[in-house]
């Protein structure tokens, strides 16, 4: 991998690189920072979790005159939590040569995010919706805009924020610099690509696989009504760092988060009807690690980085096989491992082998975790964090008290009952969650070669999946639904303007992930068009 002094970056830039404590380029920056840095236009595509952000935040922070008093950079996003990301990431990066950046995004503020327009930000980071509300208000003016970058792309489109993308491109000069970034690409991303772009440069590190090769992937068959004893387990035996739960709709979400803490589990749920001040203390609980587990609709499937995301379990399966790359992609991030587990019922066993044919991997069977194996799991952690105690030495109050009980009782017996407490079994405690229908196939494509492309490569494949005639139609209908429907898929409802309806998904920030070894994958390859 190439060195960042390699690209020919201004030293400041390179500096908050470094800072950033990025060692090399991971092979996407590799292949886009130069093009993007030659001024063409540019579709990105590598996987999950490979730096997409810092691809295209690196060559548009360096290309950006500090004295420039205007708005010359737009950055969209499909949501408020990944705009705020990702502003961050180019506040970073920008950081050494003063670049001034602004996430503008529902649910906020409109007259405090005029207050800060007022600071002349060069790069604006937002959702489309709010952004159209402050064109709409005269707040943003977009006249002098030369960069513009569309992270998660597909997304934008797919949440039906079209029109809204078309109505704000039509007001930025057609002199100017866009690109397109996303871990899948599905075909209809050529409708924008051929509007919008001019002879873009395709980037794509793609690999045999869709998902990152880091993640492992398995799944367990079960019944509904065995979901969540199977969840209790896998979390027992696994004891994950942080782990993130996917869950089909806002109501599951609600039901999944309240009887896992009743369990005594950290957890916290999160989805498109709770206010942007829910949202943002749940994200930072999750972050600093108050909360182990965050369960969540597909608000957070996508675009999500939070360091220690150690397993994302579906608990219930993903609708498509692009949302399943994007939630799985939530661990086995920048270079590190992780384990992604899928329940699936009998029925929506079809659906897991179509996304395991289009995601081109192997999802390995696993059983049901014995209880035996959970409680073994859980009893390590208690073990574990005795002897950390035991190890730091500050237990002398408890000595006296300690002496006398084991003059009084058996050694082992008295160990085993603490032990028994300090696991804190709650099994007892009955759990009944309202069952999910399964996912079924409306009709049946004969095969996603019929698509006109073979599905040799992520982007023919997940575009199979995204037309009218998918096998697993979401609504039955050719478009798609918005994603804020009450029993359906909860995506947030859209960052609509006129003062912040929730769109939403959560993201958190990275809390220092191992810079340095993102540099080892295998199996990029460059094709350019
Ligand atoms: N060159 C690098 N070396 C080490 N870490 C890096 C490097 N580039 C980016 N990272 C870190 O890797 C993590 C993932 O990056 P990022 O969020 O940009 O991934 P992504 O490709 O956009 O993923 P997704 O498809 O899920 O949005 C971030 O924490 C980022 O800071
Ligand atoms: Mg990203």
């Amino acid at each position: 991998m190439k060195n960042f002094n390699e690209f020919g970056l201004e030293p400041k830039v390179l500096r908050a690189i470094t800072e950033m404590g990025f060692e090399e380029s991971t092979p996407i920056q590799e292949k886009a920072i130069p093009i993007a840095m030659e001024n063409s236009d540019l579709i990105g595509q590598a996987q999950t979790g490979t730096g997409k952000t810092a691809a295209f935040g690196i060559p548009l922070v360096n290309k950006i005159d500090v004295r420039e008093e205007k708005i010359v950079a737009l950055v969209m996003c499909p949501t408020r939590e990944l705009a705020i990301q990702v502003a961050e990431e180019i506040e970073k990066l920008g950081r050494f040569k003063g670049i001034r950046s602004l996430p503008i995004y529902g649910g906020q503020d409109i007259v405090k995010q005029i207050r800060s327009l007022k600071k002349r930000p060069q790069i604006i980071i937002g959702t489309p919706g709010r952004l159209l509300d402050h064109i709409n208000r005269k707040t943003i003016k977009l006249d002098d805009v030369q960069t513009v970058i569309l992270d998660e792309a597909d997304e934008m489109l797919d949440m039906g924020f079209m029109e809204d993308i078309q109505s704000i491109l039509k007001l930025v000069p057609s002199e100017r610099q866009t690109m397109l970034f996303s871990a899948t690409m599905p075909l209809n991303i050529q409708k924008l690509a051929q509007q919008f772009l001019r002879n873009p440069e395709h980037v794509s590190v793609i690999p045999k696989q869709m998902s990152a090769p880091l993640i492992e992937q398995s799944y367990i068959e079960l019944q509904e009504r065995q979901k969540f004893e199977a969840l209790c387990r896998l979390i027992d035996m696994e004891s994950p760092e942080l782990a993130i739960i996917f869950g089909r709709t806002k109501r599951r979400v609600d039901e999944l988060a309240e009887a896992l803490q009743k369990r005594g589990y950290t957890a916290e749920g999160l989805h498109g009807d709770l206010s942007q001040n829910q949202r943002d203390n749940v994200m930072r609980k999750f972050r600093d690690g108050s909360i182990d587990v965050l369960v969540a609709t597909d608000v957070a499937a996508r675009g999500l980085d939070v360091s220690g995301v150690t397993h994302v379990i579906n608990f219930d399966l993903p609708q498509d096989p692009e949302s399943y790359v994007h939630r799985i992609g939530r661990t086995g991030r920048a270079g590190k491992e992780g384990a992604a587990y899928t329940f699936v019922t009998p029925r929506e066993i079809d659906h897991l082998n179509f996304i395991e044919r289009l995601t081109r991997h192997k999802i390995t069977k696993r059983p049901i975790p014995s209880m035996a194996e959970a409680i073994e799991g859980k009893q390590k952690v208690t073990a574990e964090r005795i002897l950390a105690v035991l190890d730091k030495d500050d237990h002398n109050e408890y000595k006296g008290l300690a002496i006398q009980l084991l003059e009084q009782h058996d050694s082992v017996h008295l160990l085993a009952s603490a032990l028994k407490l300090l696991t804190g079994d709650k099994k007892d405690v009955t759990i009944e969650l309202t069952p999910e229908e399964p996912l079924r196939a409306k009709k049946r494509r004969n095969d996603v070669r019929s698509s006109g492309r073979k599905p040799s490569g992520a982007y023919g494949t997940a575009a199979g999946a995204r037309r009218g005639d998918r096998p697993y139609d979401r609504t039955g209908g050719s478009r798609p639904p918005r994603r804020d429907g009450g029993g359906g898929r909860d995506y947030g409802s859209r960052d609509n303007r006129g003062g912040g309806r929730g769109d939403s998904r959560d993201y958190g920030r990275d809390r220092g992930f191992n810079r340095s070894t993102s540099s080892s994958r295998s199996n990029e390859e460059l094709v350019k068009n």
